[in-house]
Formats: structure tokens, C-alpha cells, sequence
């Protein structure tokens, strides 16, 4: 059996287009009469098509979307959109085609047209960076709702629509999915919107058609060096976001050296943000501090210090200091929205601190008794580092690093992702994660030897595949240790060899406790 495919978000009410009116107003060629077809939506994918379609055939990286013209028709698509190859492939689809040099560089601009999502946008909120883009989302998302807003969120983990809860596929969606999901947004009254923006959605016009009007970055450390060729090409990536034709004004974390080369080749005003260890040699320049002032199992307090000698003190339902990171970029990007910093004070007062629920994101899933267990999303060195730091804080005990590494992704990261893991635990298991179509026993020797290798001494156990590990981990654990499983996070399935396969790393932790005696 394999987990469903999220459905795709589309307003309930489209409104007709005409498909003429479009070509004129973009000035672009076709083929085929256009009399009197009306568009009232767009896709470039057979899987998600809707009568009254546009069909968009973009060439792909095994396929040109073209060869599913005919596909399209038949589904109720009214019209291809597509570039000369594209027109050529699908000549004798029956449809009729508006041409266009890149499709994927239309999409955007075209679905905004055709979802009128330029006209009276909510407030749009952009974060991005290697680690906290969820993170900083949902806290945007949470406060914004504890300002009394009704709200929207796309991430990873979810898309939300105010009440409405939709598990996500891509970190960002595609430009037609996005433009489909603010139109849907707008009927549901949504006022402001946080989106997760990927280096790969910048690379590939995901959020065309979008001026976001503030833009966050947390951090760039080591990941996606499949997808990119150096760190140099990955930073590049994320640099669109940061000029005027994407956002307004940003709001630069500096905790990564990467943050101020942000500031320095942005071109809108930018804010910094820095979270600051009182008594520290170098002082920051940047324009807000965050000071971690407690940190808790359940929370960790923090106090904002901004220019003029603005400040607020609050606390986030979350552990670590890179999530008072994540809490106080977001309390930054609502100041450069226009809100108070004292109205966001007195609501979080009001509840105690910040409300927000991170699915999966450093999640405590353990209960009273027996040891600690987190299950986290971290899979890159910097997350491990920074989520090991922090359940080391509270375990008086032995900390435990459960994890495995993505098959078919980035595997330069693996072996730094091992040392990591070993020099912040007293013991590793190591697993499987999503293999795809690597061969897992492969992917754990090189994680291994890396540790071993680092740290002949570390105890590391090789368990496979995880429904085993994280029992074998809780055999280990005892009352006061603390068990981190890195990697599936949210996540409802692991992906072997394309398929996913239904599975649930917390559901699995919580059996695991149930079976040791630690839990009803
Ligand atoms: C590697 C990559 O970027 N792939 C994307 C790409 O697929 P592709 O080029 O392989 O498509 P293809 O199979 O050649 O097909 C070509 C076209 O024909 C269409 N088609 C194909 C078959 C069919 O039956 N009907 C049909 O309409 C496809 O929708 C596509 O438009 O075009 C698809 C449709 O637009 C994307 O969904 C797909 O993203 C895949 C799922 C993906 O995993 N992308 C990753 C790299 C990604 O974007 N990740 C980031 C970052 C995550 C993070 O932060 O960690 C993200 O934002 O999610
Ligand atoms: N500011 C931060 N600095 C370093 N690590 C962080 C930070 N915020 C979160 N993390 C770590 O990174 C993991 C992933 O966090 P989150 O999902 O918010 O990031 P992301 O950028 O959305 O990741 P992805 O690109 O994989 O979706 C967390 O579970 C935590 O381990």
C-alpha cells in the first residue's frame, strides 16, 4: 500500500477568463482559434487537471509536459500553453496552443492572471534558509492568528487555509498550485500568508508572480549540494528573494556568516537580527539581539532588544536556542509589516507566549516516565548540532541520536552529518530514512565508518530498518536520557524505491515506549 498523494488546493469558485483576453494582454502567439474559450484554472500536471483547465507542457527532466496534451484534453483542458518544442510534440493533440519561449518562466505571471491573485493580496510573508524556514512559519502563522488575523501558511509539513489542514508534497508548490492556493486563501477571507520559500523554488520560478512584502532568511549551512554545485551556487539561489521585484523589505538573521553577505547584495531595505550570548567577546551589529533568558523542557524565554530601545520578553512552546531564533525573526518580520511591537507584547502576554504547534519539528512525544524522546526533521550537520545542543540541556542522563540519511539527495553532507551526530551523543543508532533507490545498507556503512572513524571510541549501534532502531534505542534509555530521532520529523511515509510506504516515525516512538513499559 502507499500513502496518498496530498490533493492540490483550488478555489471553489473560479471565475472564467477569457483565454483571448490573456494572449492579448501578455502578447503572445498562438496556434488554433481561441473563440469564445473560457480558462478557470491551470496546471502542469495530467494528476491534477480540472475541466476548464489551461494546460501548461513544460519540459521536464524526463519528460516535455507536452506529450500529455492530448492526455489534458480529454481531461476537460481547453488550451495547451507551451514553448515551439512543446507545439510540435503536441501538434495533433487537438488543442489549441498559446506559445511562450519557457513555460516555466510564464507559469507564474500566467496563474496569477488567471486566479487574480494581484488584486488585493493579503499580506505575504517569505522565509527562507537552510534550517528554520518551517519553523519560522508556523511561529509567523501562530502569533499572527494571536494578533486575531485569519491566516494562511505554506510549508513543508502543511498548507493551512485559516482551519483547514492540508498535508504538503513540495516544500514550496509549484507557481500554479501557489497562485491556485491564495485564490482559495482569499475566498476563506485570509489576511495574511507565510510561505516557506526552497532554494529550488527560486531556482525554478515557483513564486513568480508574488511580491512578498517581507521577506525573512534564518541561515545557510551545509545541504542541497545535489541540486547545487558549491555552497557559493546554493547561497546564489536564495539571493532572488532578496531583491525588489520578489519582496519590499527583509529581515536578515546574521547567526550564519551568510546572513550579511544577504544584507550586502540585497537591494531592499533590510533589518538584521542576531541572537546574542551576553558577556561575549564581539559584540553585534545587528539591529535586533535575542537573548535566550531560560530555557525549559516545555519553552525557552527570550527577550528582543531593537533599535530605539525597544524590547519585548516572551517565551516560545519550544526547545533551543535556534528556536528563539526562529520566534524572534518572526516577531521582527511583523514589526517591518507594520504591526506594533507593543500590540504583538500584549497579545503573547496575554497567552503566555507564543502558541504554536511544530508538527514534528523537535516534537517531545515521550510522556512522564521513562526517558525523553524527541523526534525531530533535522537532516543536515547545523540541525543536528543545534537540536543536540538542546535536548542536551535538559537530560541529566545519556543522550541518544537515532537517525538515517536521504537516499538520491545530497550525499557529500552524510559523513559530516555522522561526526556531528557522534560528538553530540553518548550513543548512535543508525538507521534508514528514506532510501529511495539507494541501497540503505550502503548509505548506513558510510554514515559508520564516518563516526567510527571520527570517534573510534563512540558507541554506535547499526539497526535497520527504524521500527527496529528506535525499540533498540529505548532498550537503551533509561529514566533521565533523552532519545533524538533526526530525519522524519512530520513526515507519514518513507519513500523505497518511489513508493511511499505509510509510516509514522512519532506513532512509531510512542509503540516503542508503550512496549518498553514507559507508557499506557
Ligand atoms: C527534480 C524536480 O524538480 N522535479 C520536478 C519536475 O519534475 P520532472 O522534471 O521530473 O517532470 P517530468 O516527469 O519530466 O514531467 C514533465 C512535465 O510533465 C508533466 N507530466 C508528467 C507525467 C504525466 O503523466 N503527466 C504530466 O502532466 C509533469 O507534471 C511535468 O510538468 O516537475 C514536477 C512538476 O512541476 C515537480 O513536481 C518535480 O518536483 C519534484 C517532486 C521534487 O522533488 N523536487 C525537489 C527537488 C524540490 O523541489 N525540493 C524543494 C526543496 C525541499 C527542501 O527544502 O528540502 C521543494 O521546494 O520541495
Ligand atoms: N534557526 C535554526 N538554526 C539551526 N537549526 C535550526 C533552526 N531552526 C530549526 N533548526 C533545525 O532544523 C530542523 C528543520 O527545521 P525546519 O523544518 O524549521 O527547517 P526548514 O528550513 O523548513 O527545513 P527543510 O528545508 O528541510 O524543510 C529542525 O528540526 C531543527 O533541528
Amino acid at each position: 500500500m502507499s500513502a496518498r498523494i496530498p490533493p492540490v488546493l483550488r478555489p471553489e469558485h473560479p471565475s472564467a477568463r477569457s483565454l483571448g483576453q490573456l494572449v492579448t494582454e501578455f502578447g503572445l502567439d498562438h496556434v488554433g482559434s481561441l473563440d469564445g474559450i473560457e480558462i478557470t484554472g491551470v496546471t502542469l500536471s495530467t494528476g491534477d487537471l480540472h475541466p476548464g483547465d489551461l494546460y501548461v507542457g513544460m519540459p521536464g527532466a524526463h519528460r516535455h509536459g507536452a506529450e500529455f496534451a492530448a492526455e489534458a484534453r480529454e481531461g476537460g483542458a481547453v488550451a495547451l500553453l507551451t514553448d515551439a518544442k512543446g507545439a510540435e510534440i503536441a501538434r495533433d493533440s487537438g488543442l489549441p496552443v498559446v506559445l511562450v519561449d519557457s513555460p516555466r518562466a510564464a507559469l507564474g505571471e500566467v496563474s496569477a492572471w488567471i486566479y487574480r491573485t494581484h488584486e488585493q493580496p493579503p499580506l505575504l510573508f517569505a522565509v527562507t534558509g537552510t534550517n528554520g524556514k518551517t519553523s519560522t512559519s508556523y511561529l509567523l502563522e501562530g502569533i499572527l492568528k494571536q494578533l486575531g488575523l485569519v491566516t494562511g501558511l505554506s510549508s513543508t509539513a502543511e498548507r493551512h487555509i485559516g482551519e483547514l489542514v492540508v498535508v504538503s508534497r513540495l516544500t514550496t508548490p509549484e507557481a500554479s498550485e501557489m497562485h491556485a492556493l491564495l485564490a482559495r486563501m482569499r475566498e476563506s477571507e485570509v489576511r495574511a500568508v507565510a510561505v516557506e520559500v526552497s532554494a529550488q523554488a527560486l531556482s525554478r520560478n515557483r513564486v513568480d508572480g508574488l511580491v512578498f512584502d517581507v521577506a525573512g532568511f534564518t541561515n545557510l549551512s551545509h545541504d542541497h549540494l545535489d541540486d547545487y554545485a558549491d555552497m557559493e551556487e546554493y547561497f546564489a539561489a536564495k539571493l532572488p528573494l532578496f531583491q525588489p521585484d520578489r519582496a519590499k523589505r527583509a529581515v536578515v538573521s546574521l547567526d550564519s556568516p551568510y546572513g550579511q553577505r544577504v544584507v550586502e547584495e540585497s537591494r531592499i531595505p533590510v533589518t538584521t537580527i542576531q541572537v546574542v550570548t551576553p558577556g561575549a567577546d564581539t559584540p553585534s551589529d545587528a539591529d535586533w539581539k535575542v537573548t535566550v533568558t531560560e530555557e525549559a523542557a516545555a519553552y525557552t524565554a527570550f527577550t528582543l532588544d531593537g533599535p530605539e530601545g525597544r524590547s519585548l520578553s516572551t517565551r516560545v512552546p519550544m526547545i533551543g536556542i535556534h528556536m528563539a531564533a526562529d520566534a524572534a525573526l518572526a516577531i521582527v518580520m511583523l514589526v517591518e509589516a507594520s504591526f506594533e511591537l507593543e500590540a504583538i507584547g500584549q497579545a503573547l502576554e496575554a497567552d503566555g507566549g507564543i502558541v504554536a504547534y511544530l508538527p514534528g519539528r523537535t516534537e517531545r512525544v515521550s510522556g512522564d516516565r521513562g526517558p525523553s524522546v524527541f523526534v525531530d526533521f533535522g537532516h543536515s550537520p547545523d540541525a543536528f548540532l543545534n537540536t543536540l545542543a538542546a535536548v542536551r540541556r535538559f537530560t541529566p542522563g545519556k543522550v541518544i541520536m537515532l537517525f538515517g540519511a536521504d537516499g538520491d539527495r545530497d550525499t557529500t553532507k552524510r559523513p559530516e552529518m555522522a561526526r556531528v551526530a557522534a560528538a553530540g551523543s553518548d550513543i548512535l543508532v543508525i538507521t534508514d530514512h528514506h532510501p529511495r533507490f539507494e541501497d540503505p545498507d550502503s548509505i548506513r556503512k558510510t554514515l559508520v565508518d564516518a563516526a567510527r572513524e571520527a570517534y573510534p571510541e563512540h558507541e554506535i549501534h547499526e539497526v535497520s530498518p527504524p521500527e527496529a532502531a528506535i525499540r533498540a534505542a529505548v532498550v537503551l534509555a533509561g529514566e533521565g536520557d533523552s532519545i533524538l530521532w533526526a530525519g522524519p520529523g512530520h513526515q507519514d511515509y518513507r519513500d523505497i524505491e518511489g513508493v511511499r510506504t505509510p509510516y509514522s516515525a512519532r506513532d512509531e516512538a510512542r509503540d516503542a515506549l508503550r512496549e518498553a513499559g514507559w507508557a499506557e
